[in-house]
C-alpha cells in the first residue's frame, strides 16, 4: 500500500476464479491480514470474486503497489495462472473488504504468519497481545506481562488492595498468581474474587482502567523493542484485538462475518495505534 497523490492504491491481480485460491497462495507470504482470525473469508471478499461479469476473480494486495517488488517466483507462479496486474484506488474497492485488507487481528492465539518486516517473528502477532509474556516495569514494580500489571491496577481498586502484590514477578505466598498471563486474568476475574472473599469497586475500576492499560503499554513501547519493532512495522494497517464478545467487547471486537466490518470499541488496538502514530 503507498500514497499516490492523496489516494491510496493497492495492488490488484486479476485471475479466472478457479485460480484465486493458487493466487492467493502465491501472494500469502507477503499479506499481513487474516481476514477475521482466519477461519472464514468474509462474504464480501467472494462478492468481489464472483464479479457479474463472472469471468474473472479479483486479488488484492495491500503490501506493495508494483508487481516487480515482488520476488520473482511469486510474480511468476502468479503469472503462470493467466493473471493480469493492475492498481484500485482504494475507494474502488467494496468498503468491507479494504477494512479486511487493512485490518491487522491480533490476539494470544493468533496463529503464525509470516512477518511484516524482516527479523520479525512469526508469531509477531501475538507480540501484540497483553498476554505476550515479556517483563514490564512499571510504578517500579517488575510484571511478567502486561495482563499481569492490568490485573494488579485492578485489584488496587478492590476491597483487598493488597491483592495486587499477588501479580508482582517473582511474588510468592498464597495469593502469588505465578508467570502465565491467562492465569493472572482468570486472578483478576470474578470467580477468583468471589473465592478471595475481595469485591472490586466497579465504578472506580471502570475510571481507573484505561488510564491503567495506557501505563502499562507506554511501559511496553519503552522497554520492550520487539513490542516497538512489531507495532512499528505495522504502519499504515488498522489493528484490531480479536475477542469472541465481538460487538460487545470493550477492550477489543472482531470483523463482522457477514459484512467484514469492525465491530467492538476496541480500545486495546486503538491504544496500540495512538502509540505507534504519536497520537
Ligand atoms: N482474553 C484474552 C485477552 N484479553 C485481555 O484481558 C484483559 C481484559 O481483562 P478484563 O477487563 O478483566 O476482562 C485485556 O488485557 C485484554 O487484552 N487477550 C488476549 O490476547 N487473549 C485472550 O484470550
Amino acid at each position: 500500500m503507498t500514497e499516490r497523490g492523496s489516494a491510496r492504491v493497492a495492488l490488484t491481480l486479476e485471475v479466472t476464479p478457479e485460480h484465486t485460491a493458487a493466487a492467493q497462495a502465491a501472494l500469502a507470504p507477503f499479506a499481513i491480514h487474516d481476514y477475521g482470525g482466519g477461519k472464514r473469508l468474509p462474504k464480501a471478499w467472494s462478492r468481489v470474486r464472483a464479479r457479474p461479469d463472472g469471468a474473472r476473480g479479483l486479488l488484492v494486495h495491500p503490501r506493495v503497489d508494483d508487481p516487480s517488488a515482488l520476488p520473482e517466483a511469486t510474480r511468476a507462479a502468479c503469472e503462470a495462472l493467466g493473471g493480469r496486474w493492475g492498481q484500485r484506488e482504494l475507494g474502488e474497492l467494496d468498503p468491507a473488504v479494504r477494512v479486511a485488507l487493512f485490518t491487522v487481528v491480533f490476539f494470544s492465539k493468533s496463529r503464525d504468519v509470516p512477518a511484516p518486516a524482516p527479523g520479525l517473528p512469526p508469531s509477531w502477532r501475538r507480540v501484540l497481545s497483553n498476554f505476550h509474556p515479556a517483563p514490564v516495569r512499571v510504578d517500579g514494580h517488575d510484571y511478567a506481562s502486561v495482563e499481569h500489571c492490568f490485573q494488579a491496577a485492578k485489584a488496587s481498586c478492590s476491597d483487598r488492595p493488597e491483592l495486587a502484590r499477588g501479580f508482582r514477578l517473582g511474588a510468592t505466598g498464597p495469593s502469588a498468581v505465578g508467570s502465565d498471563p491467562a492465569a493472572a486474568k482468570r486472578a483478576g476475574g470474578r470467580g477468583a474474587y468471589a473465592k478471595a472473599g475481595a469485591s472490586l469497586d466497579v465504578e472506580a475500576w471502570a475510571k481507573a482502567r484505561e488510564g491503567a492499560m495506557e501505563r502499562a503499554l507506554a511501559a511496553r513501547w519503552q522497554q520492550q523493542p520487539l513490542f516497538r519493532a512489531v507495532l512499528e512495522a505495522t504502519a499504515g494497517f488498522a489493528l484490531l484485538h480479536f475477542e469472541r464478545s465481538g460487538a460487545r467487547s470493550f477492550w477489543g471486537g472482531s470483523l463482522h462475518r457477514d459484512t467484514g466490518q469492525a465491530q467492538g470499541e476496541n480500545r486495546l488496538g486503538r491504544m496500540l495505534m495512538a502509540l505507534r502514530d504519536g497520537a
